[in-house]
Order: structure tokens, then sequence, then C-alpha cells
């Protein structure tokens, strides 16, 4: 397509430009302010503090036009710093991180000098095409010079230790891109844009969805195995800073997408669910419906979600939940390609109207008809809610 709308030498230049763009971090550190706790003005004083202590920092930090609980911090580069001798190369997820701003800890590193001992000032790789064997001693594929920092661990102790390596590794003195390093920075006031928690009951589950996030290089999902009804942290009289249990009102957004009765499922052949089965997931939906709207902050957005066709799991629930939390609403969704919600909840049109209900009974024909089949409606059966938090 590309080649078409432009030509293709333009599309080359085009795609060039997108992987030479790709491939340099963004110009602004982009931090979502906790204003649940602290007003942006105090996370802002506290911020430009901590820079002004950190030496040769710069203290530009900026408030966002339109986003209220955004602070921006300029990045400055690539700056001048030439490659030394001392190689360490480092993973390329880890490199990304160096680039944004951070040093080097140990799991990112897969080579280091044969006799690079605490202290020893190294230049910094990453190793873009994942080719290089963790404990090499040097590397001769394709690397990015990152920058120039100081060792804080010796090879041994990186290679030869049993057991999971942790820890800093190279602490960045000349990075090539300089913005500051948030690890431990006011973790109750800052935190990066974009972090999603995914809780999980069944550890093999939870493994797959840590898989596919590696997978997907999508380093800000963290996933917990965790009963989700036990996910406040005031029931069980017990703080993380880290991980579940959470506070109360402490997310922006929570997405429901419940453990139901599986009936919307195609194709199905046969359903080895019991009656009394199929009837035990109101009361679970319930409970982890009190739970997501306990961690969800005022002003936030709650999306409760099943793959099944049942009145009791979805229209009922909707109904249940605006009598049980007068402080949930029911918002439009966009896109809207369901049909309205159905009858018999004791919800009014205007709210059926906000919900989507998948129906591919609706337009389905055993024979397959004349019309193409579409895909907003030759679908699974599936139901969604969208409520916002006052
Ligand atoms: C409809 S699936 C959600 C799938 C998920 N959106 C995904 O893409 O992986 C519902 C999930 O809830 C999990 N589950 C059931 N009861 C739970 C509980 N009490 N706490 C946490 N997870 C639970 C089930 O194991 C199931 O994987």
């Amino acid at each position: 397509m590309v080649v078409s709308e432009f030509g293709a030498s333009e599309a080359d230049q085009c795609f060039k430009a997108l992987l030479s763009c790709l491939s340099h971090p963004p110009l602004f550190t982009c931090l979502r302010a906790n204003t649940h706790i602290y007003t942006l003005q105090e996370t802002h004083h506290s911020l430009l503090q901590h820079l002004e202590q950190m030496k040769g920092r710069s203290p530009a930090v900026l408030t966002h036009p339109q986003l209220p609980d955004v602070l921006l911090l300029p990045v400055s580069g690539p700056r001048r710093v030439s490659p030394l001798d001392s190689e360490v190369i480092v993973d390329s997820q880890c490199g990304s991180a160096v680039l944004r701003g951070a040093h080097v800890f140990n799991p990112g590193i897969l080579s280091t000098p044969k006799f690079m001992k605490v202290g020893d000032v190294v230049s910094v790789f990453s190793d873009v095409e994942g080719k290089c064997t963790r404990g090499a001693k040097e590397f001769r594929g394709k690397k990015v010079f990152l920058g120039n920092g100081v060792s804080e661990v010796d090879r041994a102790q990186i290679f030869c230790s049993e057991g999971p390596v942790k820890g800093l590794g190279i602490r960045m003195t000349e990075p090539l891109y300089q913005s500051p390093s948030f690890d431990g920075v006011l973790k109750d006031q800052l935190f990066l844009q974009g972090s999603v928690v995914a809780l999980e009951k069944v550890r093999s589950k939870m493994e797959k969805i840590k898989e596919n996030a590696k997978m997907l290089k999508l380093d800000c999902i963290k996933a917990y195995c965790i009963n989700s009804i036990n996910a406040v942290s005031s029931d069980i009289r017990q703080e993380n800073t880290e991980g579940p249990p959470f506070p109360e009102e402490s997310f922006d957004r929570v997405l429901l997408d419940a453990p139901c009765s599986s009936l919307g499922q195609r194709p199905m052949m046969s359903y080895g669910y019991s009656l009394k089965e199929v009837c035990s997931y109101q009361l679970l939906q319930r409970k982890l419906f009190t739970t997501a709207v306990r961690l969800l902050k005022s002003g936030g957005v709650l999306v409760y979600s099943t793959c099944t066709v049942t009145l009791a799991e979805n229209e009922e629930q909707v109904s249940w939940a605006l009598q049980t939390f007068p402080c949930l609403t029911l918002e439009p969704q966009v896109p809207h390609l369901g049909s309205e919600g159905m009858l018999g909840a004791g919800l009014s049109h205007e709210q059926r109207r906000l919900l989507q209900r998948f129906r591919p009974e609706l337009s389905w024909k055993a024979e397959g008809g004349t019309q193409p089949p579409d895909a907003n409606t030759d679908t699974i059966g599936f139901f969604i809610a969208k409520f916002s938090k006052r």
C-alpha cells in the first residue's frame, strides 16, 4: 500500500526515516503524577528538588498543556561520547532502558571484558540482533553504542554466582542520551507512563501472560498470580510497595474480563458445565466487581466483559452494579459495533443502548447466505459494559 501511494523510492525513504526515528528515544520522558495523594504542584516541586540534587542533571520539568497529571522531562542527546576499548554488551531490552536514562542492571548484561573489576570504566553496547551469548568475553556481532559507565561488579559476580543475578551492574556516567534514571525515585508520587497490572488466579495462565508480554516486548505489563477477590490491601492489613495487594482507589482503569460460563464461545460442540456451575458465576463476578470498584480511582473507568450470553452474568450484573454502587455511571462505548443490551433485567432503554451485546445468532444462517460474512456480527457471543466512577 505504501508503495502504491508514494512510489518505491519514496516508500523506501519513509521506511528508513521510520526506522531511524524508532531507534532513538522520544524527546521527553513522560511521567504520570499520582494526583490521588499529592497535587501536581507538590510532585513538580519534589521532582525539581530531586533533580537538583543529582549532579549535572538539567532541572527542567514541564507540565503538559492538555493532560493534568503528566510531567515532562526533556531528554538531551545524542551527546558526543567516545567509545572505549573495554566493552560491555547488554541485551536489547536493557539497551532501550539505558537510552531512556536507566543504569545497567546485571540481568541485562550478556558480555564483559575477561577481567572486568569493580571501578573499571567501560563502554556499553546493545546487542541489536540478539546474537551475543551470555557470558561471552567479546562480541563481534552488530552492536549499538549507548555510552560509558563504571562497573559496580566484578565479571565473576555476574556470570559465576549461583542463582539469579540481581542489582546494579554498570553505573552510566556518560550516557548517549541524558535523561534521569527513575529507579526508586519518588515512588509514591510518580510512575512512568502506562503500566498495566494483570491479576490471574491460575499460575500457568499468569505465566502465559508474562510470556506473551515478553514476546511482545511489553515491559510495562506486570502479571501476578492472585485471587483478585483479595487484591485490596486494607482487607489483609498488608501494604506492598510493588505488587498486590493494592491500596483502594489506586487504579486509573480496570478491565474486569470476568470468569464466566463461556456460553458465547464458538465453535462449541458440547458443553462441560453443570447448571449449578453455570449459576455459580454470578456471585463470583459480583465479588470481583466489588474489588474492581474499590481499586478504581474516582474519575476512573471500569470495563466489565464476559464471553457468555446469559442475562444473569450480563445485564443483571449491570443492573445490580448500578444499584449497589451509586458512584458508578454507565458510559457510551466507542466504537459501538454490537447490539444493545437485552430486556429483562430492569434496565431502561437508554441504559441498554449504552451496552454492547454481540449476538451472532441474530444474523447467522445454517446454510450460509448470499451476503459475505460480517466481522461485526458473525462473532462469538460477547458482552461489554463501561462505567465511570464519580
Ligand atoms: C475470561 S478470562 C480472562 C482472560 C484474559 N482477559 C486474558 O486475555 O488472558 C477470566 C480469567 O479469570 C481467571 N480467574 C477466575 N477467577 C479468578 C479470581 N478469583 N482471581 C483472579 N483470576 C481469576 C480465570 O483463570 C481466567 O483466566
